[in-house]
């Protein structure tokens, strides 16, 4: 009988029914698993089942029985692919079921930021419009989405989603093309050429050696038009401190971050210090977690795990 290990129950969110697959099996969940005990707990797994928790090179050379990693989400930079792939252990993600949760979540973000709806808030808390003493007050930049430009770095089913929704709100939605490429393809726009005329930045590609640190200090310098800068990809593509520097040196108008290199933030990440400002906003990479997206999730996970069990894997990476 397969035995299946789910190392991480709880960063599925708590409305969503977790079925099991059809076929006979031995199922282990835990809520959480720490890297540390990783090894420890997939060592008889034939299958594991991970949304986060990382499965890495050491782990996997301990697990000998191991045949299948199920990711439960898109990103998959959790897992070592070439320790897997060496074994011949087949590794699967989910794939679409996030095409209206992060664009929407991405629009949020944008929205929030670009019509200063946190420093509005603030204000009103505080009583300054109370005490303005008119019918309305300005205190804060409000720009239209219509008539902007919309930089979108990585062009698969998410970054098309924001690109729809963008041309809908009467963006002009720009593809970037790969950092460094001198090739670009029809429909992308040079890599440089984004960071200059984009109005607002969004990222929607994996995170990878080659997207690690992809912005950094030089980018935020080219980025002419003071744009916002949104990430609801991985932590990692942005490097933080450069990100805050930005801030402090006003070379972007803003952040909207779901997403950190380590999450949840370690107490020294540079952007807990202005949390506070109301150009910055951070939420605890959420952004995939609406209760319908969860559940179409969690119903693909379970179709790679029977169809992997049929001998017909699917979304295999
Ligand atoms: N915050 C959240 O809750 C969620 C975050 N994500 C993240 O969003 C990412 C994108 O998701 P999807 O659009 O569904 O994936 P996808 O696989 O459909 O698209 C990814 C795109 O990135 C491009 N890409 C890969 N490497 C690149 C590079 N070096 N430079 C430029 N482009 C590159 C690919 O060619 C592809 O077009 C995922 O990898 C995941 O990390 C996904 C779901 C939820
Ligand atoms: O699907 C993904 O990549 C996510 O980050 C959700 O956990």
């Amino acid at each position: 009988m397969l035995k299946i290990v789910f190392l991480d129950r709880d960063t599925i969110g708590p409305s969503v029914t977790i079925t099991r697959p059809g076929f006979a099996h031995e199922w282990i969940e835990y809520g959480k698993t720490p890297e540390d005990d990783v090894a420890a707990r997939i060592a008889d797994a034939d299958i594991v089942i991970t949304n986060k928790a990382p499965v890495r090179g050491a782990s996997i050379a301990q697990a000998s029985r191991l045949k299948m990693i199920a990711v439960a989400a898109t990103g998959y930079d959790v897992i070592d692919l070439a320790a897997a792939k060496e074994r011949d252990i087949v590794v699967s993600n989910v794939r679409g079921y996030a095409v209206n949760t992060v664009p929407e979540h991405t629009f949020a973000l944008i929205f929030a930021l670009r019509r200063s709806i946190i420093g509005f808030r603030q204000d009103v808390i505080d009583g300054e419009w109370q005490r303005a003493n008119q019918f309305c007050f300005f205190n804060h930049p409000i720009k239209d989405l219509a008539g902007s430009t919309l930089g979108i770095f990585g062009g698969g089913t998410l970054g098309k989603s924001v690109a729809r929704i963008g041309e809908a709100l009467g963006m002009t939605p720009l593809f970037a093309a790969r950092k460094g490429s001198t090739e670009v393809a029809p429909g992308y726009t040079a890599f440089n050429e984004v960071l200059e005329r984009a109005d607002i930045i969004t990222f929607h590609m994996p995170l990878t050696p080659e997207t690690r640190d992809m912005i950094g200090i030089e980018e935020f310098w080219q980025m002419k038009r003071k744009p916002l800068v949104i990430n609801t990809a991985r932590g990692g593509l942005v490097n933080e401190a450069d990100l805050v520097t930005a801030l402090n040196e006003g070379l972007i108008g803003g952040a909207g971050f779901d997403v950190l290199t380590k999450e949840p933030p370690a107490p020294d990440n540079p952007l807990l210090a202005v949390l506070d400002r109301p150009n910055v906003i951070v939420t605890p990479h959420v952004a995939w977690a609406s209760d319908e997206a969860m559940q179409s999730l969690w119903a693909q996970v379970i179709d790679h795990v029977e169809n992997f069990e049929k001998g017909a894997p699917s979304n295999v990476l």
